[in-house]
C-alpha cells in the first residue's frame, strides 16, 4: 500500500529533450490512477521515474510520505508490466509466476498455492504448465500481470499493457485488470493513450500534453467539466464540435456568441454569465458535444439564440446510431493548435484585430463578416457540425436541418484553451 506524490517534477533527457514539465500530482493509496495522453506526451517517462528507472531532473517524488528520488528501484517495492509483458521463455507460466517468490525465498508449497490462486483469478489456471510461446498474446499478458502481482508490490505500474492486443481482448482484459487490482487494493498507475480504456478503468486520471498536466480528476469530472479544450477534445468520441466565436455581453439580450454567420445566446440569468462576461469582446471557443444537438422539425418554435442550422453533407451509420455532418459555415478550431507550450513568435491568443476591438469598445454585437475558412480536416469540411441521430426521422444528404443546442451543456473556452467558467474538482 502506498501513495505517490510528484511535486514539481521535471524530466529533461540528455540532449535537451524536455519530456515532463513541472508535474504536480497526488495518487492516493489504493487508487487505480490512469495517465492518459497522446504519443510522446511523457506518460511512460513519469511511470519510469516513479519506478526508479529514470532519473528525476528536478522536483521531488514522494512514496508513502518519504522522498524517493534517490531510492533504488528494488527498494521501492514496485512491479511493472509493459506493452509486451516480458516472460522467461524457458519457464512455464507457473515457473514465471513463481520466480519472484523464489527470489524472496518463500516456502514452495505456499508459493505454489498462491500462484494457482492468482492464475485462477487471471483465467490462466488451465495453462500454468505451458511455455510462453504456446500462449496467445492475451494469455501472455495475463501471465505477465500475474508475475508482477504475485509478490504483492506496494505499487503496480502498467505501461500500455493492452495495446498489442485486438479490440475484443482489450475490452475483456481491461475489465478483468481493473477488478483484479481493485480487489488487491494495490495502488496502480496505468498508462494509456486510449480514452475509452482510461474512462472505463480509472478511479481518477490525468490528461497530459507535451509533458504538462492539462487536467486531473475522476473520469466523469474530466468528461463533463474539462479544464481545457485539449482535454475536452481528447475525451470525445464522436468528436466534440469546437466553434470559433466572439463573446459579447449585450444589455437586454444576454451573452451573445457570435459565430460568424450564426449566433447563440446565453441568458443573463445563467449561473455561468458572471464568469463569461469577463470575456466580453474576446475570441472564445464554443464546445458542443454531438449529443448536445437535437434536430428539430422545420418551423418548430425555438427560443432565439438556441438553434444552429446547416445542410447535411454526410451521414455515417454506427450501428446504435447515425452521425450526421452538417455544413454550417462557422469557423472551427483544432484543439491541438490551441494552448499547450507556447511556440516562439506566436501571437497572443486574445489579439482579435481592429474590427473586434472596435466592436468591444462599442459593446455591440455584430454578425462577423469575415468568410468562413475553406480548409478541410480529414474527409469532412472544417465547418461541419457533427450531431447524433439516435432515433426518429433521419435527414438525407442535402437536407437543411435546424439543430437545437442544449446551452446548459455547452462548454466555453478562452482563446488560450482554458475553460471560461471555473471547473469543479
Ligand atoms: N531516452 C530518451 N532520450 C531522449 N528523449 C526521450 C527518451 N525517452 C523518451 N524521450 C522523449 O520524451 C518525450 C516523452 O516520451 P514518453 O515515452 O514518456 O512519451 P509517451 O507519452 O509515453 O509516448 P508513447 O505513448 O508513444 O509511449 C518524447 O518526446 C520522447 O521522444
Amino acid at each position: 500500500m502506498t501513495d505517490v506524490v510528484l511535486d514539481g517534477v521535471d524530466k529533461v533527457y540528455p540532449g535537451g529533450q524536455v519530456a515532463v514539465r513541472n508535474v504536480r500530482l497526488r495518487i492516493n493509496d489504493g487508487e487505480l490512477f490512469v495517465l492518459l495522453g497522446p504519443s510522446g506526451c511523457g506518460k511512460s517517462t513519469i511511470l519510469r521515474m516513479i519506478a526508479g528507472l529514470e532519473e528525476i531532473t528536478s522536483g521531488v517524488l514522494w512514496l508513502n510520505g518519504a522522498v524517493a528520488n534517490e531510492l533504488s528501484p528494488r527498494d521501492r517495492n514496485v512491479a511493472m508490466v509493459f506493452q509486451e509483458g516480458a516472460l522467461y521463455p524457458h519457464r512455464t507460466v507457473k515457473g514465471n509466476m513463481m520466480f519472484p517468490l523464489e527470489v524472496l525465498g518463500d516456502d514452495r508449497a505456499e508459493a505454489t498455492a498462491k500462484v494457482v490462486e492468482l492464475a485462477r483469478a487471471l483465467g490462466i489456471n488451465t495453462m500454468i504448465d505451458r511455455l510462453p510461446r504456446t500462449l496467445s498474446g492475451g494469455q501472455r499478458q495475463r501471465a505477465a500481470i500475474g508475475r508482477a502481482l504475485i509478490r504483492e508490490p506496494s505499487l503496480f505500474l502498467m505501461d500500455e499493457p493492452l495495446s498489442s492486443l485486438d479490440a475484443g481482448l482489450r475490452t475483456e482484459l481491461r475489465v478483468e485488470i481493473a477488478a483484479l487490482v481493485r480487489s488487491s487494493g494495490t495502488t496502480t498507475v496505468y498508462v494509456t493513450h486510449d480514452q475509452v480504456e482510461a474512462m472505463t478503468m480509472a478511479d481518477r486520471m490525468a490528461v497530459l500534453r507535451d509533458g504538462v498536466l492539462e487536467d486531473v480528476g475522476t473520469p466523469e469530472q474530466i468528461y463533463q467539466d474539462p479544464a481545457t479544450v485539449f482535454t475536452a477534445a481528447f475525451l470525445s468520441s464522436p468528436p466534440i464540435n469546437l466553434l470559433q466565436a466572439t463573446l459579447w455581453g449585450v444589455e437586454g439580450e444576454g451573452l451573445l456568441l457570435d459565430l460568424g454567420p450564426q449566433r447563440l445566446s446565453i441568458p443573463w440569468d445563467d449561473p455561468r454569465a458572471s464568469s463569461m462576461i469577463s470575456h466580453h469582446g474576446k475570441h472564445v471557443i464554443v464546445g458542443i458535444r454531438p449529443d448536445t444537438l437535437a434536430p428539430i422539425a422545420a418551423g418548430s418554435p425555438a427560443a432565439p439564440g438556441t438553434v444552429l442550422s446547416g445542410q447535411v453533407r454526410a451521414l455515417e451509420f454506427h450501428g446504435h446510431e447515425w452521425l450526421a455532418y452538417a455544413e454550417v459555415g462557422i469557423p472551427t478550431v483544432d484543439a491541438n493548435e490551441v494552448g499547450g507550450i507556447k511556440k516562439p513568435d506566436e501571437p497572443e491568443p486574445e489579439q482579435i484585430g481592429l474590427v473586434g476591438r472596435l466592436r468591444a469598445l462599442l459593446g455591440r454585437s455584430a454578425v462577423v463578416d469575415e468568410p468562413a475558412p475553406e480548409g478541410h480536416a480529414g474527409h469532412h469540411r472544417r465547418s461541419d457540425l457533427v450531431f447524433r441521430i439516435a432515433s426518429g426521422n433521419r435527414p438525407n444528404r442535402g437536407d437543411h436541418v435546424a439543430l437545437c443546442v442544449d446551452l446548459e451543456r455547452v462548454l466555453l473556452f478562452g482563446a488560450d484553451g482554458r475553460r471560461v467558467t471555473p471547473v469543479q474538482r
